[in-house]
């Protein structure tokens, strides 16, 4: 049972997981380089700074969540300072951190490197959510040496924060995020980088779709050329086969003779490889809610008049995403509600004169919806008690 819990590294990830664990009731406490980012996270409701010499016995678990560079010294540091019973870290990248680890003589009995596999373009505390991992894989790179009890903290850790903890080797990590996290990061950086030669009227053109592929580009190059840096071989191979697909369209579009059957093919596998990616849900929908689409003016007091009519409806909504084009008069508001919510919310805003697109409602997964056991979102999720 994890009752107390120690966070270093009170950023993004750190604030994150600490928030999910308050939320159970977990005593946290949290220590980061930078004491403004302590404050921040304590204000956010994360925890209490961390007082050394404050509690006689160590705390279950010892979190360090900062960049992967730093990760081995830190970790070495809180285990000589005895500060819990068992220790984990968050890196992106595993084996590195394990070798480095193993260099600097870290106990490795009682440290399960793992990753939750949830984040965001954006760090520090003001960023993070308490559901940050509801639903995501959350890797655990045991080396042979970790004790099944150091395991076992490292797996409840995972799922007190509503993930779903995957014992994997470091190695293997470390591939399978290159095709599922780091290639693509670079791509969308790539992507991204032609926007910075793109005139105004291209810009305002920008619809959904560039945003959807962009958003990861814009995260801290700081952090990501660390996590780069630290799987560059695994990384570098999806990035060629990536390279010579595009390559090999760029060749065909300008040839015009063979472009129909090489262009077609990697239209076909990507839609064969998104299809592949489980529980894959529209963009900035937040996991466990149906989406509604509401067309809404470009005007003052639109949005006020809109949450008034759910209201009256009697429906809470529990997330919001404005879709609009710079210049349109009208945008689109994508409104996140309880599933069973969303027929009663529909009829109730058509009925007031609003323009409601429930056949492009977008619906939770099964998944998802069973991640969710009551009418809060803060309850805990139903995989909580494996
Ligand atoms: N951003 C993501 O989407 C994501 C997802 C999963 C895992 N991760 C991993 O989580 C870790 C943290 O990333 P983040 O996004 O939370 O970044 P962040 O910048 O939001 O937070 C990192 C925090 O670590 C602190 N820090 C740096 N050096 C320190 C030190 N020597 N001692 C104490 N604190 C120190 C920083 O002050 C900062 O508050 C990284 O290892 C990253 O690879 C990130
Ligand atoms: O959702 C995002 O913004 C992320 O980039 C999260 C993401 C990912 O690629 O899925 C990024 C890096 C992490 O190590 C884990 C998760």
């Amino acid at each position: 049972m994890i009752e107390r819990a120690v966070v270093v590294g009170a950023g993004l990830i750190g604030t994150s997981i600490a928030l999910a664990l308050r939320e159970r009731g977990v005593e946290v406490a949290l220590a980061d380089r930078d004491p403004a980012t302590v404050r921040l996270a304590c204000e956010l409701g994360a925890g209490v700074p961390l007082e050394e010499g404050k509690d006689e016995r160590p705390a279950d678990i010892a979190v360090v969540a900062a960049p992967p560079a730093v990760i081995p010294a830190l970790l070495r540091d809180v285990q000589s300072r005895g500060l819990a019973r068992f220790y984990t870290d968050v890196a992106s990248v595993k084996q590195a951190v394990v070798t480095e680890a193993v260099r600097l003589g870290c106990d490795l009995t009682t440290f399960v490197p793992s990753h939750p596999m949830g984040g965001s373009e954006r760090n520090g505390p003001s960023a993070a959510r308490a559901d940050l991992f509801l639903g995501r894989s959350w890797a655990l790179c045991p080396t042979g040496k970790a004790t099944p009890e150091a395991v076992a903290a490292v797996a409840e850790l995972a799922r007190s924060c509503g993930a779903d903890p995957l014992e994997i080797d470091a190695q293997e990590h470390d591939r399978a995020v290159a095709l599922v996290s780091h290639a693509p990061h670079v791509a969308s950086s790539a992507v991204a980088a032609r926007l910075v030669e793109g005139g105004g009227a291209a810009l305002a053109l920008a619809g959904q779709g560039v945003r959807d592929v962009t958003r990861v580009a814009g995260g801290d190059p700081g952090l990501w050329l660390e996590i780069l840096s630290h799987n560059p071989g695994p990384v570098a191979e999806v990035l060629a086969g990536i390279a010579a697909d595009l390559d090999a369209v760029a060749r065909a579009l300008r040839s015009g003779r063979t472009a129909e059957a090489t262009v077609l093919d990697l239209l076909e596998r990507g839609r064969d490889g998104h299809a592949r990616i489980p529980g894959k849900h529209g963009a900035g929908r937040t996991p466990g809610y149906a989406v509604l689409p509401v067309v809404i003016p470009d005007e003052p007091g639109a949005l006020g008049r809109l949450f008034a009519a759910a209201g009256t409806a009697g429906v809470n909504i529990e997330d919001i995403r404005i879709d609009h084009s710079p210049g349109l008069p009208v945008g689109v508001a994508q409104l996140s509600v309880l599933p069973e919510r969303v027929a009663t919310l529909a009829r109730a805003l058509a009925d007031q004169g609003w323009s409601v697109h429930p056949d492009r409602l977008d619906r939770p997964s099964r998944e998802e919806s069973a991640l969710l056991s009551g009418p809060d979102h803060t309850a805990p999720p139903a995989n909580l008690g494996r």
